[in-house]
């Protein structure tokens, strides 16, 4: 299975994100994702428009509502050709499994293969205290994120997005065949912006990280494409 390093294109409108994307060479493959500002600001379009450049997406949309809903939703979304999409763990059982169905249904209709489907365990932004507090959940992180990947793999979910800080728990839990997805990324020099719990590229890979999603990193980065090859080669030398 390929590791990939995907850039989080959280932008406000599609010109911006393009722009970003005609800084890398044309024959630079990337794996992008189009979170809920991109795709509230500019819809299917911009999926296609990024897929017809060759690109993979990553759709994060991560729905959480009644599982009829869900399902429904992620009917449309199987029909886009999207590599990975995104629901939240915490909808429990029933939605992950409507989610899965809704996607795989979506996609058979168009004769594609079926989207990832990837759970949010705790977002990369929560820490112990606001697991305890906030959400009123005792006990742990690690605890929280490994019953949410237990959870999501007894509902057919392909993986998880979890901090890297978790993986090694999960893949000991679940296996490593179960893809866990790691945001929460930060090289050793840049700031930790929102971000709770985080990881360097080297320490995620050692960690047995599936796939990077880094954001601000890069789309902030005075030389956007010299910091995500920086990103890319310390990632792929930990992997070696
Ligand atoms: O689902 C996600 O991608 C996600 C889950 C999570 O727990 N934490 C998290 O940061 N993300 C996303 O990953 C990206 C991280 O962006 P940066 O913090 O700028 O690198 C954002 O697009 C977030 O929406």
């Amino acid at each position: 299975m390929s590791r990939p390093v995907i850039i989080a294109l959280d932008f406000p409108t599609a010109a911006q994100a393009l722009v970003f994307l005609d800084q890398f060479p044309a024959t630079t493959k990337l794996t992008v994702k189009i979170g809920m500002e991109l795709f509230y600001a500019a819809g299917p379009q911009i999926v296609q428009a990024i897929e017809a450049r060759g690109h993979a997406v990553f759709l994060d949309l991560k729905l959480h509502d009644i599982p009829n809903t869900v399902e429904s939703a992620m009917r449309v979304i199987g029909r886009l050709g999207v590599r990975y999409t995104t629901v939240h763990a915490a909808g429990g059982h029933v939605m992950l499994a409507a989610a899965k169905r809704g996607l795989v249904a979506g996609a058979a209709e168009q004769g594609l293969p079926a989207p990832k489907l990837l759970a949010i365990t705790q977002l990369t932004s929560t820490n112990q205290a606001m697991l305890n507090t906030d959400q009123q959940i005792p006990g742990t992180v690690q605890a929280s994120v490994v019953h949410y990947a237990e959870l999501a793999q007894a509902s057919d979910c392909d993986g998880v997005i979890c901090s890297a800080q978790e993986v090694g728990a999960i893949h000991a839990a679940v296996g490593t065949d179960f893809i866990a997805i790691t945001p929460g990324i930060r090289p050793a020099t840049a700031a930790a912006d929102d971000q709770q719990r985080v990881m360097t590229p080297t320490a995620a890979a050692k960690a047995g990280s599936n796939g990077l999603v880094v954001g601000r990193p890069i789309t902030q980065a005075e030389n956007a494409v010299r910091a995500y090859q920086q990103i890319l080669t310390e990632w792929s030398a930990a992997n070696d």
